[in-house]
């Protein structure tokens, strides 16, 4: 009797132990199961984009590595298949690749939340020593600090009011230079040493507060230091998003499969080299007292305080966010300028028409100066047009998708790596008539009001938009806009007397000049203006 009391009892606390488990579990089991369902679904009803057939495990690795120049490669993929958008598998990764502006501003605009995060690669790793920066960190605590960082501190409006002497200064050393090669080399001038010089200059007298690593040279060029840094810069560069085949497989990293890896470490080492004593030398400064006011960029960073008081930054957080920094800043304004100063001399009318704005905005007894710019829409639409036709890069960085979803109907799996193609954009045959001829007037406003570099539209790609757009467009657009224009106002271009017109070709494993400008510069201002 007692035992079938006991087991009734035991039997109706299991019951209700059983309803209480349904009614707290149910409701969950079904939130998952109709997630899942919703994923499976998704992926059933809508295809990945179109592309090529993948192998098991290597996907599309083999024809990658058959193919390359890989951007190359891509494009005929899109132009084979008429597409604006392309899906092809790298290892387990999905890489899209998007020329059209409606699809990327789906991407970057309207779900900008879902594909707001980066790379998980050897290299991005490597350079930022763990991600601790900002353009190659994953979306995360890590990337919000770092941002916020560089938005609030390093690039506002005020910063860049307190930088202003020391870009003016890199302007003056920049028309020195020009103007001593002029009587150097029978006036002829290497447009891209002279580009990249300055770019690296501004950048590094706004975080070092110094034109030189080393004794520098006289003439306001670079000395051998700054030669082998801006190398450096730019073959880390070119080596970033290269496709990797470690960031893809990653039983390969630390492998140098490509080759990559080791120019990578190279560039890296070379940097760090001119870098690290600086940095090092002054967080001792602050510490021990030494220093007190912040001169530069460089002070702002180790200075920086956090809500209890402390250093915001440590030595590896501060050493990576200035080498993202450096490589933020010099590739894109020397590459623009390059490439438009050599379209324009092959249309002469265009070079004109820059100059006669130069002459009625600024004159001819000084020298430009950043307060003309909101005046110079002429030179500003020159660098939009460079930007669109000869992007330093035809790859964006990469934006890496945080869950799947649906992008103009097609299945975007978690994970994706999300690629706007900068030159794709720029030559879309539906936004832009003529998209392979040079034509600035395309950009001018009717009404002519102040033009700006950005596109929020993703017409053409100059500083991005969205969550991981560029925060440096104060800046960036300075820098171009004072390259282009002291070049064009301080001097006459000509083609080399051996000459008949500058080529136009790109180098055959990317989107830069394949030749680099060199061209007959002359001062066509009064000497006295020259006298810095
Ligand atoms: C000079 C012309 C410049 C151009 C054309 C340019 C362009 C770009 C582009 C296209 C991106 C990628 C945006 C994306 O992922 O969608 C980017 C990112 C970035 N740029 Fe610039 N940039 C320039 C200068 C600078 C400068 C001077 C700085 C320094 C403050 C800077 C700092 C950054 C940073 C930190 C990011 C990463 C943003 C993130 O991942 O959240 N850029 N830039």
């Amino acid at each position: 009797m007692k035992l079938s009391i006991i087991s009734h009892q035991l039997s109706s606390t299991l019951f209700w132990c059983l309803i209480l488990i349904l009614l707290v579990f149910t409701p969950l089991i079904k939130f998952f199961f109709k997630l899942n369902k919703k994923n499976i679904h998704t992926s059933r009803k809508f295809t990945l984009p179109p592309g090529p057939k993948p192998w098991p495990i290597f996907g599309n690795i083999p024809e990658m590595l058959a193919n390359r120049p890989i951007f190359r490669w891509i494009q005929k993929i899109m132009d084979d298949l008429n597409t604006e958008i392309t899906c092809i598998r790298l290892g387990k990764v999905h890489v899209i690749l998007v020329s059209s502006p409606e699809i990327a501003r789906e991407v970057f605009i309207k779900q900008d939340a879902i594909f707001a995060s980066r790379a998980n690669s050897w290299s991005n790793a490597y350079i930022t020593s763990g991600y601790l920066a900002t353009i190659f960190t994953p979306f995360g605590k890590q990337w919000k600090k770092m941002k916020k960082l560089i938005v609030t501190e390093l690039v506002s409006s005020l910063r860049h009011k307190w930088l202003h002497g020391k870009r003016v200064e890199e302007a003056d050393n920049l028309v020195r230079h020009v103007y001593n090669q002029c009587n150097k080399n029978g006036g002829l001038v290497n447009v891209r040493d002279v580009s990249r010089q300055y770019s690296g200059n501004v950048i590094r007298r706004l975080i070092f507060n110094t034109r030189y690593f080393g004794n520098g040279s006289e003439d306001g060029g670079p000395g051998l230091e700054e030669v082998e840094y801006v190398e450096a810069i730019f073959t880390m560069l070119e080596h970033i998003f290269a496709f990797s085949v470690s960031d893809f497989m990653p039983g390969l990293r630390g492998v140098n499969f490509d080759g990559h890896e080791n120019k990578i470490k190279k560039a890296c080492q070379i940097i760090r080299k001119y870098h690290d004593p600086i940095i090092e030398e002054r967080i001792q400064q602050w510490k021990n007292g030494k220093k007190t006011e912040e001169e530069d960029l460089l002070d702002v960073l180790i200075s920086a305080k956090d809500a209890h008081n402390k250093f915001l930054l440590t030595e590896q957080e501060i050493k990576s966010c200035v080498l993202e920094l450096v490589l933020a800043a010099i590739d894109n304004p020397s590459n623009a300028v390059e490439w438009g100063l050599a379209e324009m001399m092959n249309q002469p009318e265009l070079l004109k028409k820059a100059i006669e704005e130069l002459d009625t905005v600024v004159g001819k007894e000084r020298l430009v100066q950043e307060y003309d710019f909101p005046k110079l829409n002429y030179v500003k639409a020159c660098a939009r047009e460079a930007f669109r036709l000869h992007p330093i890069n035809d790859f964006n960085v990469p934006h890496v998708s945080m869950k799947d979803t649906v992008v103009s109907n097609f299945f975007i799996p978690k994970g994706s790596h999300v690629i706007l193609r900068r030159q794709g954009l720029g030559l879309n045959p539906r936004v832009w008539k003529e998209p392979f001829n040079f034509k600035p007037e395309r950009h001018l406003k009717k009404d002519g009001s102040n033009l700006s570099l950005e596109d929020p539209s993703l017409n053409s790609i100059i500083f991005s938009t969205g969550r991981r757009g560029c925060p440096g467009i104060m800046l960036g657009t300075s820098m171009i806009i004072m390259l282009f224009a002291r070049l064009l106002h301080g001097f006459t271009w000509s083609v080399p007397p051996n000459e008949s017109s500058i080529d136009l070709f790109e180098t055959h494993g990317g989107t830069t000049k394949a030749k680099s400008l060199v061209a007959f510069a002359e001062p066509r201002l009064p000497p006295e203006t020259y006298s810095l």
